[in-house]
């Protein structure tokens, strides 16, 4: 018999419902794959898709058959989802536009689906005295107040002017026209929304920051699993690049930073949040990977040499170009300049810390990128266009 679960503090964990919004997406899928593989808790799994978690549902041999439960519906207009909050003990909401090529030119989409649509969640959560887990975003912080020093200060170097701190650090947007804040600002009156049902109404709510968590099953592969019009996130864009033997395209010469964090170390993070409430309860967590820092430039680079090890394909003579952001992303578009979560409060509360180096994640995930698609991307360059 497996031995029983116990939280941080070395209480037994008792199983319990979760009711998880947006369980078909990239994140969902892989919390949703944790959860039945390694607790005993259930899952009642609402979308409007299901692709990613098809082989968490079928065959109903599967081990955690009954613990999983799909529910197909729209946040936006569905009165069974006050029902199905009720009956769990946890809600976990990850649903939302979170795509930055939909930021400044669907901005209304983006402002109802982060701020709007999650109003319900929230306040079917508060008065029906449930625990909520909501998924913000590292993008509330905008950009950096080093950003807006002269180019050649010394004080650019200091961490005080670019670590993003839970409690400390303000939220800087660009002006109304730069549409791409659309996200961050409706994700940041969201927080202040479930900050003050806590506070006022005494909502017990964890709210989560991700930096930049990606692996496999992140977006989609432009006219192979999604549409052939729009524009994922950049490991999917590098991805598709990469597979169609393209130049990799660097948005204004590449020059934004990130910090990239292995999607199972981040689940590793959630699992404890879910186990542990009362460390996780009115906090608010930046959950990221401050030691994978790379300019958009470098991520190229390393992918190119990554993807060339895994496929067995000789790079480019030219892995990447150059091209402007208004060209790439339209009208509105804006950056954050760059991205070091602050890992003192999660560490406090969870003691967590991220495992997977850049490289490691890079390889493991354009090795599932390379055996899902490179098949597909063929036949399709092969098939003649009709006329
Ligand atoms: N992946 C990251 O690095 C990252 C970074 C910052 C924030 N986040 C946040 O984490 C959450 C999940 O992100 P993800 O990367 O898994 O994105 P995703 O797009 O893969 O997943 C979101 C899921 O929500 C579903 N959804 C959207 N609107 C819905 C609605 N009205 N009704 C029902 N389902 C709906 C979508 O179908 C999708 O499956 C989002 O809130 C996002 O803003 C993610
Ligand atoms: O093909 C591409 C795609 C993207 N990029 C650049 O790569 C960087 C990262 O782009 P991503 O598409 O991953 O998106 P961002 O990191 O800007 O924001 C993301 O991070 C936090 C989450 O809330 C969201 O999932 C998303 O907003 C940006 O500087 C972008 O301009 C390219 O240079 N080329």
């Amino acid at each position: 018999m497996a031995s029983p679960r116990l939280d941080l503090d070395g209480n037994l964990i008792n199983p319990i419902t979760i009711c998880m919004i947006g369980a078909g997406g990239f994140i969902g899928s892989h919390l949703c794959e944790k959860l039945m593989s390694e607790t005993p808790h259930k899952v009642l799994a609402l979308d409007v898709y299901n692709d990613k978690i098809k082989h968490l549902l079928e065959p109903d041999t599967l081990p955690w058959a009954g613990r999983i439960q799909f529910h197909r519906l729209n946040i936006k207009h569905d009165s069974r989802l006050e029902g199905l909050i009720k009956i769990a003990d946890l809600t976990i909401n990850l649903a939302a536009i979170c795509t930055p090529a939909d930021y400044n030119t669907r901005p209304l989409d983006t402002i109802y689906s982060n701020f709007i649509d999650a109003l319900p969640v929230v306040k079917y959560c508060s008065e029906n005295n449930k625990r909520l887990i909501h998924f913000s975003t590292c993008e509330v912080y905008g950009k950096t107040i080093g950003s807006f020093l002269p180019k050649d200060s010394a004080l650019r170097q200091d961490p005080a002017y670019y670590v993003l701190k839970e409690d400390e650090s303000p939220c800087i947007f660009g002006s109304i026209e730069k549409q791409r804040w659309s996200y961050a600002c409706a994700k940041q009156l969201i927080e202040r929304l479930i900050y003050a049902e806590g506070a006022e109404n005494g909502l017990e709510f964890t709210i989560v920051r991700p930096f930049n968590w990606i692996g496999p099953r992140m977006d989609f592969i432009p006219g192979i699993d999604g549409p052939s019009e729009g524009v994922p996130r950049v490991l999917a864009c590098f991805s598709n690049n990469l597979l169609r033997g393209e130049p990799l395209k660097l948005v204004d010469g590449g020059q934004s930073q990130r910090t990239f964090v292995y999607i199972k170390d981040a689940i590793e993070a959630v699992l404890l949040m879910i186990e542990n409430p009362a460390r996780a309860n009115g906090q608010i967590f930046n959950v990221g990977n401050p030691n994978n820092e790379v300019t958009v430039r470098q991520l190229a680079e390393m992918m190119t040499q990554v993807y060339s090890k895994v496929s067995g394909e000789a790079p480019l003579e030219k892995p990447t170009i150059d091209v402007s952001s208004k060209e790439f992303y339209g009208e509105g578009y804006d950056d954050s300049d760059k991205r070091i979560p602050d890992m003192t409060i999660i560490n406090r509360q969870l003691g967590w810390n991220p495992k997977t180096s850049l490289w490691d994640l890079l390889e493991s995930t354009l090795t599932y990128q390379h055996r899902t698609y490179a098949e597909a991307i063929k036949k399709a360059i092969a098939k003649p266009v009709a006329s």
